[in-house]
C-alpha cells in the first residue's frame, strides 16, 4: 500500500485525568511507526452521550494523521495504544480511560464486522463534530450534507472548549 490516506481519529476519555490521557495518546500517535500526526483539535469537555448517565464528563478531541497503514492495521495500532493506557472493556459505553475511534479514512467507505468507516455515529455527536470542525472546512460533506448542517443538529449537546 504505497498511498497515504488522510485519516481523522476521535479521542475520548472520562477516567483517570482525561486531559493527561489524551496528551499521552497524542504522544503514542506521534511515535507510532507509519503514522504522521499532522494536527490536533482543541480539547473539549462534553456531557456523556449514550451509556450509563451517572458517568463523569468526557474530554474529547480529534487528530488528523497521514498513514500508509490499512484501516485494519491502523485499528490494531489504536487498540494497542488503548491497551497501554489500561482500557478495560468492562461495560460497553461505560467510563473509559481512553477511546480512539477511526472517524474518516480518506474518502473510503469500509464495513467490516469490527470496523465501519465513516464512523456510524459521528454525525450524531457534538463531541466529534465540534473538534472535527477545528480541522476541516465547514462545507466538508458527510452523507450529502455539509458539516455545518450536522453541527446544527447537535446544538443541544453540552460541549465547552477547554
Ligand atoms: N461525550 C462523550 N460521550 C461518549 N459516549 C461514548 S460511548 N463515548 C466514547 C466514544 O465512542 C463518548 C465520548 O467520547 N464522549
Amino acid at each position: 500500500n504505497d498511498t497515504f490516506a488522510q485519516v481523522y481519529i476521535g479521542l475520548g476519555s472520562n477516567l483517570d485525568d482525561p486531559v493527561a490521557q489524551l496528551d499521552a495518546a497524542i504522544g503514542w500517535l506521534q511515535s507510532e511507526a507509519h503514522v504522521s500526526l499532522l494536527v490536533v483539535s482543541g480539547y473539549y469537555a462534553t456531557a456523556p452521550i449514550g451509556g450509563p448517565p451517572d458517568q463523569p464528563d468526557f474530554v474529547n478531541a480529534v487528530a488528523e494523521i497521514s498513514t500508509r497503514l490499512t484501516p485494519e492495521s491502523l485499528l490494531a495500532a489504536l487498540q494497542q495504544i488503548e491497551a497501554r493506557q489500561q482500557r478495560e472493556r468492562k461495560e460497553r459505553w461505560g467510563p473509559r480511560t481512553l477511546d480512539l475511534d477511526i472517524l474518516l479514512y480518506g474518502e473510503e467507505r469500509i464495513s467490516l464486522p469490527n470496523l465501519t468507516i465513516p464512523h456510524p455515529r459521528m454525525k450524531e455527536r457534538a463531541f466529534v463534530l465540534v473538534p472535527l470542525a477545528d480541522l476541516v472546512p465547514d462545507d466538508l460533506e458527510l452523507d450529502g450534507q455539509p458539516l455545518a448542517y450536522w453541527l446544527k443538529q447537535v446544538a443541544d449537546q453540552a460541549i465547552t472548549a477547554l
